[in-house]
């Protein structure tokens, strides 16, 4: 039995359906990153599973117990929002122990309790400071203290990055995994950054139009797209089109050329994905898994340059080039391509 437990979930707001019969399982310490586009759903998500929006169907089970019809307080999880406002009157401390001091704690033990959720985020010199006195990234370690110091089972994060500069939130990034780890709670995150989810998620989960289209370990997400969808928004795949032939293979007429997994393609396959790191220039083409084209354009990117490059017949390509296998072809010139045929992943939607 997982530690969350959600089935049949479905949310309308008037006529959009916001969440459409979504089934998701959250084991105990897992730490599991929610993508998706705008509008996908992932916020309401959150919302329904703290319990400030009711949903129209479906169960929510937290360690066992029905949470579909506990108000938001009395859920043993936790909410930390975007916006993570601190108040501007109160210490540290007296931040991080506000939601105690309100349910009548005794002194003694917030004190104790407020001293261990700080040093858990690397604050406890900082007890006494006001939110004014401190910078962003101190702010959202506060903001963290204050949802772990109830020890939830579930702490819930809406983009808890999201305000933070791009060197300060690789780093807290890796501290928000490091104190999953070390409280042994479960996290649902939230986040826009593939990046950010791949990097830090022992699973990740992808949301398009309110349903739930892939979860599984980063890699194997990222490697196994299983619709046309998740290729394109994970690391950006090229989506190859086709018809399939008659040998179990994706002719594919954009790229002059018929794509071979290395299985026959199940019936019915309409699209490949294929990554732009996969793709090796200066293959000798024709056959299945090559194709040449003309480099329309170049972005140099650090590790490598990414190139797009025109088919034969007609297709936009991605290509990676490394660094280290020297300058990249110019602007204009004819590349030769050729990749594995595990490469070729057959997409069902
Ligand atoms: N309170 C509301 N009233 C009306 N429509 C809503 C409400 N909340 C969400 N929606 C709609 O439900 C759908 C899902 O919204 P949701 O905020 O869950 O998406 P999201 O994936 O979190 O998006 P974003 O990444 O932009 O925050 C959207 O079409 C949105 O406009």
């Amino acid at each position: 039995m997982g530690l969350l437990e959600i089935a049949g979930l479905a949310k309308r707001f008037g006529a959009v359906p916001a969440l459409v019969g979504l089934d998701l399982r959250v084991e105990a310490g897992e730490f599991l990153a929610l993508l998706g586009g705008s509008g996908s759903g992932k916020s309401t998500l959150l919302r329904l599973i703290a319990g400030f929006e009711a949903p129209d169907a479906g169960s929510i089970r937290l360690g066992g117990q029905d949470l579909t019809a506990m108000p938001p307080h009395a859920r043993p999880l936790n909410m930390m929002f975007q916006s993570y406002a601190l108040f501007p009157h109160l210490s540290v401390g007296n931040n991080v122990g506000y939601g105690l001091r309100r349910e009548g704690t005794p002194r003694a033990e917030r004190e104790a309790r407020v001293a261990e959720a700080l040093a858990m985020v690397g604050m406890q010199e900082l007890a006494g400071r006001m939110p004014h006195r401190l910078s962003g990234g101190q702010r959202q370690r506060v903001a963290l203290a204050r949802a772990l110091v109830k020890r939830p089972k579930l702490l819930l994060l809406d983009e808890p990055l999201g305000a933070l500069d791009a060197n300060l939130r690789e780093r807290t990034g890796f501290e928000l995994r490091a104190l999953q780890r070390r409280t042994g709670a479960s996290f649902i995150m939230v986040t826009h950054d593939q990046q950010e989810a791949l990097a830090l998620a022992d699973r990740v989960a992808v949301l398009e139009h309110g349903r739930l289209v892939q979860a599984g370990p980063p890699r194997a997400v990222y490697e196994r797209p299983a619709t046309r969808f998740v290729a394109g928004f994970l690391g950006a795949a090229n989506v190859l089109e086709g018809a399939p032939d008659a040998a179990g293979g994706l002719d594919c007429p954009g790229l002059g050329s018929t794509l071979r997994a290395p299985a026959s393609m199940p019936a019915g396959t309409t699209a490949c994905a294929l990554r732009p790191e996969r793709i090796a220039l200066g293959q000798p083409v024709g056959g299945a898994n090559t194709a040449s084209g003309v480099v329309e354009d170049l972005a140099f990117r650090g590790d490598d340059s990414l190139l797009l490059v025109r088919a034969a017949g007609g297709t936009l390509l991605r290509v990676s080039h490394a660094e280290e296998d020297g300058p990249p072809p110019a602007i204009g010139s004819t590349v030769t391509m050729g990749w594995e045929a595990a490469a070729v992943v057959p997409l069902a939607g």
